[in-house]
C-alpha cells in the first residue's frame, strides 16, 4: 500500500466509544448469559467470577502454562500484552482473547465433562428453531419459480443481510439487483462479484463464514445455488475451530444448519441434500484453520492459508469481524480505497458485511457525507447498512 497513509488501530480505551462499550458492558453481559445457560459446577463459576473481575479491573492474564495453544498465543501477542489493561491493547486482540479465556473458564479445552461443550450453543440452536427461520426457509419455494439469475441475486442478498441475523431473501426477491431492493447498501460491487463467479463450473469459491444459524443457512443456500447452476465447480467453507464471538460458526454449526435444511422439506431440503452430497464427493469442503480465531489482521496470515486463498477464484469474507481483519481494524477515512487496504490479500477478495463497527473503507465522498448528515456516527455500528466490496 505505498500511497495509502496508515490509520490508527482501534483500541477500547475511550469511554463512550463503541469498542469501550463492548469491553466494559458486552463482555460482562456475555459472561452472565453463559453462566445462566448451563448448570456449571463450582469450578466453572469460580473461573467465570475471576474472568469477570479481570475484565472489570482491566488486567490481562496469560494463558495457563499447560494450555495447548499457549505457544501460538505467545506468537500472537500474549507475551507483549499480558499484564496490560484489556482497554489499552488493540481492540481486536482484547476481544479475541476474551473469548479464548471464556472457553478456558467453562472447561472447553480441559479433559473432563465440559470439554467440547459450546457455551453459546443454546443461543445458536434457538435461532435455528425460531419460527422466522421456518418462514424464511418456506419462502425458498416461491423463489424456486423465479429465473436463475434473480434467485442468485436474492440469495446473495440473503447471505449479506443474514449477517444481521435476517435472511432477507424474501425482501430482495421482490426486485433483486435494483436500488430499491437494497436500500441500506453503502457500496455495491456485486456485478464484479458475479463476473468473477462466472466460471462455467471450473472455479473454486472460498467462503469465510461468520455467524451460525440465520447467517450460515443463507450462506449455505448461496453455495448450493452456485454449485447447482455451475457458477463454480467447488466451494471451500472456512469456519472457526472453536466457539468464538458468541455466534461464529463451527463445524458442529454447519452440521446443525444442514440438518435444519434437510429436515425442512420443500426447496430448502433440496439445497440441503445437494450440499450433503457435495461434502461427500468433495465439491464442498469445510476447513477450520487456527488462524480463523487469531486476534490479528489477515495481512498477518500464515503461509499455508495464504497459499489456499491464492488458489481461489474469489474469496468471500462474511461479516463485520472478517472485514475488520481484512482492512486491519483501523480507523481509516471512509473514502480510503478498498483496493489499497486489501492489496495484501492473496487473490480476488469480496467482503459481504453489515456495518457493526467503526471500521469502513471504499465509500465515495457523497455517500459518506449523506450518511453523516443523516445519522452522525450511528450508521457505522447500527447494522442497518451493508456493503458488497470486491477487489479483483
Ligand atoms: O458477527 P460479525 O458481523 O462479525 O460482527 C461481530 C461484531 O461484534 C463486535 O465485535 C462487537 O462485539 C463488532 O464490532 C464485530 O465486529
Amino acid at each position: 500500500m505505498p500511497d495509502t497513509p496508515t490509520a490508527p488501530v482501534l483500541l477500547g480505551h475511550e469511554p463512550g466509544s463503541f469498542p469501550h462499550g463492548v469491553l466494559a458492558e458486552r463482555h460482562p453481559a456475555i459472561i452472565r448469559q453463559v453462566r445462566e445457560a448451563f448448570p456449571y459446577g463450582p469450578e466453572q463459576h469460580r473461573a467465570l467470577d475471576a474472568l469477570l473481575e479481570s475484565c472489570a479491573k482491566g488486567a490481562i492474564e496469560p494463558l495457563p502454562a499447560d494450555a495447548h495453544d499457549r505457544d501460538r498465543w505467545d506468537t500472537w501477542g500474549m507475551r507483549e500484552y499480558a499484564g496490560r489493561s484489556w482497554f489499552d491493547v488493540p481492540w481486536l486482540w482484547s476481544e479475541s482473547y476474551f473469548y479464548r479465556r471464556l472457553l478456558d473458564a467453562v472447561g472447553y479445552f480441559t479433559p473432563g465433562p465440559w470439554q467440547g461443550i459450546d457455551p453459546f450453543r443454546p443461543f445458536k440452536t434457538a435461532e435455528l428453531d425460531a419460527t422466522e427461520t421456518q418462514e424464511e426457509l418456506a419462502a425458498l419455494d416461491d423463489l424456486a419459480d423465479r429465473p436463475a439469475d434473480a434467485q442468485a441475486r436474492a440469495l446473495l442478498h440473503g447471505s449479506l443481510w443474514g449477517n444481521r441475523a435476517d435472511l432477507g431473501f424474501r425482501l430482495s426477491a421482490e426486485g433483486a439487483g435494483t436500488a430499491a431492493a437494497a436500500p441500506g447498501l453503502v457500496a455495491d460491487d456485486s456485478d464484479t462479484l458475479w463476473s468473477l463467479l462466472d466460471t462455467a463450473g471450473t472455479g473454486t469459491l472460498y467462503l469465510v463464514a461468520d455467524n451460525a444459524g440465520r447467517e450460515l443457512v443463507p450462506d449455505l443456500l448461496l453455495v448450493a445455488h452456485l454449485l447447482t447452476h455451475g457458477h463454480i465447480g467447488r466451494a471451500v467453507l472456512h469456519v472457526k475451530p472453536y466457539p468464538y464471538y458468541v455466534s461464529d460458526a463451527t463445524t458442529a454449526d454447519v452440521v446443525d444448519a444442514l440438518r435444519r435444511l434437510t429436515g425442512a422439506g420443500g426447496a430448502a431440503a433440496g439445497h440441503g441434500h445437494l450440499l450433503w452430497s457435495a461434502l461427500a464427493d468433495g465439491r464442498l469442503t469445510v476447513r477450520a484453520h487456527p488462524f480463523s480465531c487469531a486476534p490479528l489482521p489477515y495481512e498477518d496470515m500464515p503461509g499455508d492459508l495464504r497459499a489456499e486463498f491464492a488458489s481461489a477464484t474469489v474469496t468471500v469474507l462474511k461479516g463485520d469481524l472478517n472485514y475488520r481483519r481484512l482492512v486491519g481494524d483501523r480507523l481509516w477515512p471512509p473514502t480510503t480505497p478498498f483496493a489499497d487496504v486489501t492489496a495484501h490479500f492473496p487473490g480476488p477478495v469480496a467482503a459481504l458485511r453489515t456495518l457493526k463497527s467503526d471500521v469502513v473503507t471504499g465509500l465515495d465522498s457523497a455517500t459518506e457525507a449523506a450518511l453523516v448528515a443523516r445519522e452522525e456516527r450511528r450508521w457505522r455500528t447500527s447494522g442497518t447498512h451493508a456493503l458488497i466490496q470486491v477487489r479483483v
